[in-house]
């Protein structure tokens, strides 16, 4: 969207050459300062103010190198006038670059008062300095690159909605009747997946049930993983427990508590872990029937038993129609060994590393989802084995199970990893992907010498650079899309202090608070930005306009505009400056007069100044 450029005819022009026709009343703003001159003087008052915005004290100091646009084509503002006589003397074209601590002076032509800067000499006038071999830049505070839209990316903003979605999903109670209302510190449960009646134990002899939850104290959300009729006959295991709570890493799904409850009707332990919206598991991304297409290639039909080579073309071949990109693999090989590592060298071992245990968002990354849960149930009572030596032993299970992982990945299939199925596995892995990758699975298979999760470091080689090279690539189109947040948030910081004055119905028992003085050029400035119309009288809706104008507003440059009162019988030239002025003195009245929100309508008010 091109929101320096407009050139529109704009009845608002018509409406000026009414005015004058007319012999419209004079206008006379509020006079706040002691100056016998209608035109408060704000340049010197706003030169003068300790809550300048950063960007005007830098235009004040001269260090900011702003370009405004000299030519009237060249702003976004809707055009105000036509070729008269008050186009020449007008400073409706007055901009930044013009000094704002000249005297004004004003005029009054017709009934109507017009406020004057004196004009600027080439002398008295500071070019701003730009550094050599450089253009000035136009007056333009967005300084999006790669597109003009003014909103996050609709793929980014998608996601981030549809997380939002996830996050504050409620369960239907006639769904779930038998949910408590509150389990410990948390509420809101919300099943991740079917509650199931029959005693599905996977992996570890328990039934387990995860649940998104709420802290009731802090509105955080959380994952609750239950493991169902579960009795902690000793509290040794809880130093992993420990231990587990302060491993963090990008790779792993951090365990915040562990605790036991009854709120289910039966003795269950709570394993509270960060919640990730949005994510699946592993299983279920590459290896679901449920999936389009998608069948085991290993799995054989025993009804029609078939000769082993034609198994094996088959094989081979369902594997180069279907085989998952080699670069997707190393980068799933990447963040496992790098979760591993982490683990390992915290004198730990994963002993969940298994396509239901680790989960993967949206942008692949991966996270280990189920850490310390063996530590607390498969807890080892025998006093007699070595703690050490029982973790070195689980962590060469880590790498073997790694290394299955690979393999499956690799095959697209969980059977490949049995036994029978390993040889031709290899043997397809070989064919279909390059030697480092089998090297790498060979390795971690080979379960009878000692492994080590850093000496697969060098057989990643030079893929790490890739990897960190994309992850760059993606914190700057985020950081691209954040700045465009920063603008908006900006945006919206002004308009709330605008909505809060405009249309006030009473302040301090003033019925007419928001009509007069300061307030009344406020509301012809809302009308000004917002409501504008074409000559016919529909609506002239100008995006750019409203930002170009917010802006404007939130530095307070010295550009002047005509106002124009509703009934069309009062023109009023003001800056920018003096409207920014206007709005702070205005919400600071109503922010000191507010006892209930002060401190978040102050936080607005220090909003523009501050946080820019
Ligand atoms: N930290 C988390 N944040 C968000 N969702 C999660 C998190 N951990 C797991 N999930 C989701 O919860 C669901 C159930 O997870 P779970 O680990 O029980 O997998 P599962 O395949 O059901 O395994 P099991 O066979 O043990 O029941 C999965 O859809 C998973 O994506």
């Amino acid at each position: 969207m091109d929101w320096m450029s407009h050139n529109h005819s704009r009845s608002i022009s018509s409406r000026l050459d009414l005015a004058r026709a007319t012999q419209a009343t004079e206008f006379v703003p509020r006079v706040i300062s002691s100056s016998t001159s209608a035109s408060p003087n704000f340049f010197n008052n706003y030169s003068s103010t300790s809550t300048l915005h950063p960007i005007t004290k830098k235009l004040e100091d001269g260090n900011l190198p702003v370009h405004v646009a000299s030519e009237p084509s060249s702003s976004s503002s809707p055009p105000l006038v036509n070729n008269t006589s008050l186009v020449n003397s007008s400073p409706v074209q007055d901009k930044v670059g013009s000094s704002p601590s000249l005297p004004a002076y004003q005029e009054n032509v017709g009934g109507t008062t017009y406020f004057y800067q004196l004009q600027t000499t080439p002398e008295n006038c500071q070019p701003t300095e730009v550094p050599s071999g450089s253009l000035p830049t136009e007056y333009n505070v967005y300084t999006g690159k790669k597109d003009p839209s003014f909103f996050l990316s609709e793929d980014l903003r998608n996601d981030i909605l549809n997380r939002n979605v996830l996050t504050l999903l409620q369960p239907d109670p006639q769904q779930y009747p038998d949910l408590p209302q509150e389990v410990d510190s948390y509420h809101e449960l919300f099943p991740l997946e079917p509650i199931s009646t029959t005693l599905h134990k996977a992996h570890l002899g328990y039934q387990a049930t995860m649940y998104k939850a709420t802290h009731i104290k802090t509105g955080i959300h959380y994952c609750l993983r239950r493991i169902h009729g579960f009795r902690l006959s000793n509290t040794k295991c809880m130093a992993f427990v420990e231990l587990w709570r302060k491993l963090t890493h990008s790779n792993i799904v951090q365990l915040k508590e562990v605790f036991t409850t009854k709120a289910f009707g039966d003795n269950s332990m709570i394993f509270v872990y960060d919640y990730h919206p949005g994510s699946e598991t592993l299983l279920n991304k590459h290896f679901s029937p449920d999936q389009p297409g998608y069948c085991d290639p290993f799995l054989n039909d025993s009804s029609t038993p078939r000769p082993y080579s034609y198994q094996k073309n088959n094989l081979l071949r369902h594997t180069q129609n279907n085989k998952l990109p080699e670069p997707l693999i190393w980068n799933y090989i990447i963040q496992l060994t790098s979760a591993l590592r982490v683990i390992h060298s915290s004198a730990l071992a994963c002993r969940s590393l298994d396509p239901t245990k680790i989960i993967i968002n949206s942008r692949n990354r991966l996270r280990l989802s189920c850490l310390g849960v063996m530590d607390v149930v498969l807890q080892e009572n025998n006093t007699t084995i070595n703690h050490i030596t029982l973790v070195q032993h689980y962590q060469q299970e880590d790498l073997t199970a790694l290394g299955k992982l690979v393999l499956a990945l690799a095959c697209k299939s969980t059977m490949a990893v049995q036994r029978e199925n390993i040889s031709t596995a290899l043997d397809i892995v070989s064919r279909s992907y390059t030697t480092d990758l089998r090297n790498l699975i060979m390795y971690l298979l080979a379960t009878q010498q000692r492994r080590s999760v850093t000496d697969l470091m060098p057989m990643i080689g030079a893929r790490f650079y890739t990897q960190l090279d994309n992850l760059h690539n993606h914190i700057e189109t985020l950081d691209h899309e954040l700045s465009k947040e920063v603008q908006n948030g900006r945006l919206f910081r002004i308009m709330t202090k605008l909505a809060t004055i405009n249309e006030r119905p009473d302040f301090n028992m003033e019925s007419t608070w928001a009509e007069t003085g300061d307030r009344y050029m406020l509301k012809l400035f809302r009308d000004y930005v917002f409501h504008q119309v074409q000559e016919d009288g529909n609506p002239w809706l100008d995006m750019a306009h409203i930002v170009q104008c917010l802006n404007k507003l939130d530095v307070g440059v010295p550009e002047k505009i005509s106002l124009i009162s509703r009934d069309e019988q009062s023109v009023l030239v003001v800056s920018y400056a003096e409207l920014k002025h206007c709005l702070e003195q205005s919400f600071s009245e109503l922010s000191s007069s507010s006892s209930a929100s002060i401190h978040d309508l102050n936080r607005i008010a220090v909003g523009i100044d501050d946080k820019l």
